[in-house]
């Protein structure tokens, strides 16, 4: 027994092993989920401050700690579906400096000094400071100039063989350039996801409706520990090299860290281009300091800087200790991640009237902010991550993203929990901002709010685009207006613009009377257009100009435009029918679906916007105002085979259902009635015809089956 346990209480000692035991199990835990499964529990600020109590207690207690200690091992065992690769050198880990202020590369020199015996007369200490990187350690080897192998750390002494996944990394050279390289390089670096790659992944993903991944270096280490390379090409990854492993007949090799890298590079390896060397700690700190500056900027995200001994000589003096260098450490910044709890779910609406649940937190501190909401994307994120008020989560804030919830600690998850997430009962179908109707198409990830023109959260917007160039083009009313225009009351809607007056326009910051008067000449200049730019102008969701221009072409009037939106209201509003391919084919049959580039999904929104009364109503009196334009003739003659002629269709028709036909017909410019006269030009009939036929034969009109129907469609 040592003189320490001796000198300490036994019931302290029983606290402290106890608590040992449980913070190895709980590390272990961890540990798998992160390593192993790449789908961590906790925030890594909770793992490293468990880690750190641990490694405390040991130091307190070195007679407790065991040899499965997780301070006493790297990384997590290798996936049994990768080849092993036993690391020639092994992949250590990097003390952490657990002060994130100036005083931890403080505290770094003055350790490496006493190491070294240097005294307070004796010359600094040379460092080279570069970024600590969040991803995935790998270890290159290159053997005469040539990629031949990428191994990851696993557990420091074996790791997996994913030579296939890398390779699929575009900026990684698969040989380097250099007359005479040399015969075995091992290059280590981090593989890491850039946040614009990431960002723009999940975004994809979340159109589909897909899972997401939970952060960058998730994103990173899952894509090179995939065991499809497909799979992996499609995730962007980039990779820096930051050290190298064994070496062998390099002639030229350089005897410092930082000369190392410039030599890494030279050979074209990709090396961050934050860093730096020089004398002492202030070296140290001012790195910190820039890069704490830069941090939000970058990239990619990092958890902290990396200090090392340049002189490779030195670094040898020193060498390792606990599977750690002595003359490298880690110094962090605050975390990007951090718990709290959800306080509650609100749903916001955007400028375009999406509607994006976000959840209200108890404040946290994470990415260098306070927090208190963090956006949860839509309503399908929701669901999959399954987070509910009162459940604690981990919030990700890093660089300048909106600050998201990553993901539900299940472990926490109180009793009294909510219900799973249901963005249409939260909301009643209502949006929160104007109470009109929700809707969210089939296939699409996000719910919106349907009355683009009256909503209040979508005011601005609806403006702008109403004035833009190609829209009503009304020259004078920027951004800066809008905002003055909706900020005094003086414009709730895009009719309203045509009842400003120059006295009220000449009030505004930044508009003399001379510019209220152009303003609203513009204005009245602009009630002139064409049906294809009034439309584009009314912002209805996923009609652009070119669909706009279909539509206008097609219908030639706003009436016909609207008549043909009631009826697909009427036809999508039509209960029971059996199958989703009988619904389809109803829709189908529609006049709307009939202009070109127009598919169900566009129609629907078509017509969601257009039957909404607080739509209607803005529409009316935008025409009320004077807006005005000249209807088409619709279509050129030889598009309009069928124009002037009456049609009567019986029976049932081979190919056609009946409304695909008068749908056809009528976008033809015919015209289907329901029973035949002196009048009709044509009886279309199909099997078991009723006695329209009969009447037909009667009166000699001319009847067709469904051959000639299209015979007379196609122009001949
Ligand atoms: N959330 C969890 O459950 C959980 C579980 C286990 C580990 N972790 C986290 O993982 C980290 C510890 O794991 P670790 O040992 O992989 O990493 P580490 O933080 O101990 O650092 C060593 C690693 O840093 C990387 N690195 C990045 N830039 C470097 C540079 N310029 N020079 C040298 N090395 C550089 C290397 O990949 C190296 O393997 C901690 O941040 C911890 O919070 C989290
Ligand atoms: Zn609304």
């Amino acid at each position: 027994m040592s003189d320490s346990e001796d000198s300490k209480p036994a019931a302290q000692r029983t606290d402290a092993a106890s608590r040992m035991a449980w913070l190895r199990a709980e590390l272990a835990r961890h540990d798998h989920a992160y390593y192993v499964l790449d789908a961590p529990l906790i925030p890594d600020a909770d793992y490293d401050a468990l880690f750190h109590e641990l490694q405390a207690l040991e130091r307190e207690h070195p007679e407790l700690r065991t040899p499965d200690s997780p301070t006493q091992r790297v990384g997590g065992a290798p996936l049994p579906e990768f080849a092993a690769v036993r690391h020639k050198v092994p992949m250590l880990s990097i003390q952490t400096e657990t002060d994130t202020t100036p005083a931890g590369a403080q505290a770094f020199d003055t350790r490496v000094r006493n190491k070294l015996g240097l005294g307070p007369g004796d010359p600094p200490v040379h460092y080279a400071a570069e970024l600590k990187f969040d991803g995935l350690a790998i270890n290159l080897r290159y053997e005469h100039g040539v990629l031949v192998q990428a191994a990851t750390r696993g557990d420091g002494e074996t790791g997996e063989d994913v030579t296939q996944n890398i390779r699929t990394i575009r900026s990684l050279p698969l040989r380097l350039t250099a007359p005479r390289p040399p015969a075995v390089l091992e290059v280590r670096g981090e593989v890491i996801m850039k946040r614009a790659d990431f960002e723009r992944y999940n975004a994809r993903q979340r159109a589909r409706d897909l899972p997401t991944l939970v952060n960058p270096r998730n994103g990173a280490a899952g894509s090179v520990r995939q065991l499809d390379p497909a799979i992996a090409a499609q995730r962007p990854l980039s990779f820096y090299a930051y050290g190298w492993g064994e070496i062998q007949d390099w002639p030229e090799q350089p005897d410092t860290h930082h000369a190392m890298l410039d030599a890494l590079a030279a050979l074209g390896l990709p090396v961050a281009a934050q860093r730096t060397h020089g004398p002492g700690a202030q070296t140290l700190v001012a790195f910190h300091a820039r890069i704490a500056a830069e941090r939000d900027a970058l990239p990619f995200d990092i958890d902290g800087v990396v200090y090392k001994v340049d002189s490779l000589a030195l670094q040898a003096r020193l060498g390792f200790r606990n599977r750690e260098p002595v003359w490298a450490v880690a110094h962090k910044y605050p975390a990007q991640e951090r718990k709290t709890r959800v306080l509650a779910i609100d749903v916001q609406v955007g400028r375009t009237g999406k509607l994006t649940p976000v959840a209200k937190l108890e404040p946290v501190f994470v990415g260098g902010v306070t927090v208190t909401n963090a956006t949860l994307h839509n309503e399908g994120e929701v669901r999959r991550k399954d987070v509910r008020v009162g459940d604690t989560v981990i919030v990700r804030r890093a660089g300048d993203v909106i600050p998201e919830v990553v993901g539900v600690v299940t472990d926490a998850r109180p009793a009294d929990a909510g219900p799973p997430f249901d963005l249409y009962k939260r909301l009643g179908g209502r949006c929160p901002v104007c109470g009109s109707a929700i809707a969210r198409e089939e296939g699409e990830a996000d719910w919106r709010c349907t009355a683009g023109l009256y909503c209040a959260a979508q005011r601005k917007e609806a403006i702008r685009h109403f004035a833009s160039r190609r829209a009503m083009n009304i020259e004078g009313l920027g951004d800066k207006l809008v905002e003055q225009l909706v900020e005094r009351g003086l414009v709730a809607d895009i009719a309203d613009l045509y009842a400003l007056t120059v006295e009220q326009l000449a009030g505004l910051e930044r508009m003399g009377p001379k510019s209220a008067e152009n303003l609203v000449a513009e204005l009245a200049r602009s009630r002139k257009t064409t049906l294809s730019r009034f439309l584009f102008a009314l912002g209805i969701p996923e009609v652009g100009e070119a669909t706009a221009a279909a539509l206008a072409r097609h219908f030639g009037s706003l009436a016909a435009l609207r008549d043909a939106i009631d009826a697909y209201a009427d036809a999508l509003a039509v209960q029971g029918d059996a199958t989703k391919a009988a619904r389809a084919r109803r829709l189908q049959g529609q006049a709307l679906q009939q202009v070109p580039d127009v598919g169900p999904e566009v129609a629907e929104r078509i017509t969601r916007f257009g039957s909404e009364p607080h739509n209607q109503r803005v529409i009316e009196r935008l025409l009320e105002a004077g807006i005005r334009w000249d209807d088409l003739e619709v279509g050129p003659a030889s598009a309009r085979p069928l124009a002037g002629k009456t049609f009567v269709l019986t029976g049932t028709l081979p190919e056609m259902s009946r409304d695909q036909a008068r749908a056809r017909i009528e976008a033809a410019g015919g015209k289907v009635t329901g029973s035949v006269s002196k009048k009709t030009d044509y009886v279309v009939a199909g099997a078991e015809p009723g006695s329209k036929l009969d009447k037909a034969r009667e009166l000699g009109v001319r009847v067709l089956d469904e051959a000639g129907l299209l015979a007379l469609l196609a122009g001949a």
